[in-house]
């Protein structure tokens, strides 16, 4: 694991990584590029963590590693060897999974709203082809699911549950999660991740997992990537972390890392008052005939 920017390159490459990413270039805005020139390599069998601040970019590069967004040519972000983007069949076979966002939609001004069918869990997760019989009837216990489940009724974590276990279904070679554990319980998520380390220790799949709640991963990851505003600030096997062997805690650890970011660049691109008041010409929050439809 590491930054790929240095790398050779070439096939025999692809083999020792589960993903490389080379010189990656994104912007939503063209103006302000989230990602300038982006390098990652992370190892096959690896349980890596994605850390950031809100807004750091976690998202979207999990999306990117998932091939949900074109970015530069077929060489720029490759799993398993492959071009995520332009080589459907490594989502369609179920070597790379994403699990992330919910099931909802937008609507209008209503925002993201669940999803209205009326199915059961049993119709969705049935509704899979392929599964082998016995790895889903071990998901559907590990997530204690009841196949008699509503999708419309039921609770975010219970949605969440049957969203995880049609998401496994298959066994991935590459993981891409999305903060999916934040719906669950304590319990369930702890077999969760017991589960997805097995997984990696069995098969040698790999993991990339972004998440704010560190309860029970010193053990678990591997290595650790760590992202401010689109920059990659560290990436490195957790035991070779001098911070976290100190104090031996993920949460601190990361907190002071976060801290220090909030001090030192953050604040420096904070517009002035001056800014704001010539950019705006007046408060957002001053009364407006706009604003009065949200009272
Ligand atoms: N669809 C979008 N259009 C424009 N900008 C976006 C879009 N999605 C995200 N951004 C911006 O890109 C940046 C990175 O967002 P991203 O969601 O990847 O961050 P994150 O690290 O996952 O944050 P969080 O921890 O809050 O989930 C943010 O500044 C965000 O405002």
């Amino acid at each position: 694991m590491g930054r790929s920017g240095d790398d050779e390159g070439g096939d025999a490459a692809s083999k020792t990584e589960s993903i490389r990413v080379l010189a990656m270039q994104f912007a939503y805005d063209p103006q302000s590029p989230l990602f300038a020139d982006f390098n990652l390599t992370v190892s096959p069998g690896s349980r890596c963590l994605l850390i950031g601040a809100n807004g750091s970019g976690k998202t979207t590069l999990l999306k990117i590693l998932a091939g949900k967004h074109m970015v530069g040519g077929q060489d720029v972000v490759q799993v398993l060897g492959r071009s995520v983007f332009h080589d459907t069949q490594l989502v369609c076979s179920g070597d790379l999974a994403y699990l992330g966002g919910s099931w909802s939609k937008t609507v209008g001004s209503a925002g993201e709203i669940p999803l209205q069918g009326d199915f059961s869990a049993e119709h969705m997760i049935f509704g899979v082809e392929g599964a082998d019989p016995a790895r889903r009837e071990k998901l559907i216990e590990l997530l204690d699911i009841d196949l008699q489940w509503r999708m419309h009724k039921v609770s975010d974590g219970q949605r969440r549950r049957v969203q995880i276990c049609m998401g496994l279904l298959h066994p991935f070679k590459v993981l891409l999660l999305d903060e999916v554990t934040v719906d669950l319980d304590v319990v369930t998520r702890l077999d969760l991740l017991d589960f997805l380390k097995e997984e990696c220790e069995q098969r040698g799949s790999t993991i990339v997992y972004a998440t704010h709640i560190f309860d029970g991963l010193e053990a678990w990851a591997t290595h650790l990537v760590y992202i401010q505003d689109g920059e990659l600030k560290r990436a490195e096997e957790l035991t070779l972390i001098d911070e976290l062997k100190r104090s031996g805690n993920l949460h601190s650890t990361v907190e002071s890392w976060l801290r220090s970011e909030t001090k030192s660049e953050k604040k420096k691109k904070q517009p002035t008052q001056s800014q704001r008041t010539s950019s705006y010409g007046f408060s957002p929050f001053a009364s407006s005939r706009h604003m009065a439809y949200y009272r």
